[in-house]
């Protein structure tokens, strides 16, 4: 079996093992692919692995031949998955690879967003407490997080995990999800309309997928909806807010924190409006980059190429069970 992998640069810089992956089969693995290249490293492939490099619609004849495509990833925005479905090839994400790895990330951003604690140590270290009159001074009053309205919107594996965190602060949880069941044993909780959870929440937390329907979920009209200095946090896809909304809220104070991940563009372009926003701490997409987890996913994939192979598939995201 022929396994090509077109980006593994990001997933695995050398200090993971590719050892579950080829094991099973001849497999190449390339930094990264353009469109371009596709064509010529798709020749002969039974198996193409991508985490970011997409796959549309336009690129089918490109990727003739392949049998299975394996995302490294669980987000599977960047692949025209009905287009792949359309042509019989199954397309498989990683699941749970890395639930606590994305939560405590967020959570961090939440942290340093409430106790400010970068601020004060520049602000120490530039020479402001040696200056200062009293023994204690602030730039901003720090954050409590107990008492406070944790809204999540997604509640599968991440979201489920964040609502544990914020519980464990003293939070209360609200979360909306398509299909709200098993619901959490910890109080309170409550399963919520998005409407609700935009005007009920003081901290709102991003954990679905980006698709058509959620594209955009906060945007303006989301925002202005909001409670007066609401914290947003997105560890999901960029896309999911409306950044040239959210800079506004952030300057005008509506919003008093964003903790993001990701970018509607990744790498962003110097005129994205966050990378100017007050308040705004932006991570370049590593919430996932634990070694941890990039190992999972490593083993994971070996999994979903196994069982696709024997017949009996897994993690398919596009509804082709067999090809
Ligand atoms: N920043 C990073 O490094 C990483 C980001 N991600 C992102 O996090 C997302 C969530 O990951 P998981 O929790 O593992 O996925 P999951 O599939 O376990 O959960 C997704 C949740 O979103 C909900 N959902 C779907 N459409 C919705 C809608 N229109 N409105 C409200 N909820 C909706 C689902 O019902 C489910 O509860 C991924 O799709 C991916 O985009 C995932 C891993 C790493
Ligand atoms: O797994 C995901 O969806 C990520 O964003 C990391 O690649």
């Amino acid at each position: 079996m022929k396994i090509v992998i077109l980006d593994g640069g990001v997933l695995n810089p050398g200090d993971v093992d590719w050892a579950p992956i080829k094991a099973l089969g001849d497999v190449t693995i390339y930094e990264s692919t353009n469109s371009d290249q596709l064509a010529e490293r798709s020749k002969g492939a039974d198996v193409l692995l991508t985490n970011k490099t997409p796959l549309r619609k336009e690129d089918l004849p490109a990727i003739e031949g392949v049998r299975m495509v394996g995302i490294l990833a669980t987000g599977y925005n960047i692949i025209d998955t009905e287009a792949l479905a359309q042509r019989g090839i199954p397309v498989c994400n990683v699941v749970a690879y890395g639930v606590s790895d994305v939560a405590q990330h967020a959570m961090a951003m939440l942290l340093e967003l409430c106790r400010h604690t970068s601020l004060h140590t520049e602000s120490v270290k530039n020479g402001d407490w040696l200056k200062s009159k009293q023994w204690c001074y602030w730039k901003l009053p720090p954050v409590c997080l107990e008492g406070l309205t944790m809204g999540l919107i997604g509640f599968g594996s991440i979201g489920r995990r964040m609502g544990e965190l914020a519980h464990a602060f003293g939070m209360s949880v609200l979360a909306n999800c398509r299909v709200p069941k098993d619901p959490p044993t910890y109080s309170p909780f409550a399963f919520a309309t998005l409407e609700h959870i935009i005007c009920s929440s003081d901290v709102i937390s991003l954990h679905c997928p980006l698709t058509k329907e959620t594209k955009h979920i906060i945007n303006a009209k989301a925002l202005s909806n909001m409670r007066k200095g609401a914290i947003l946090l997105n560890t999901s896809r960029g896309p999911l807010v409306d950044e040239a909304a959210a800079a506004a809220a952030l300057k005008s104070g509506q919003l008093s924190g964003l903790g993001t991940d990701v970018l509607s563009e990744e790498p962003p372009t110097a005129d994205n409006p966050l990378l100017s926003a007050p308040n705004t701490l932006i991570t370049p997409h590593i919430a996932w980059a634990t070694t941890r987890a990039r190992q999972n996913i490593i083993d994971l994939t070996a999994e979903n190429i196994r069982r696709w192979q024997s017949g009996t598939p897994v993690n398919v995201v596009n509804g082709v069970s067999n090809a």
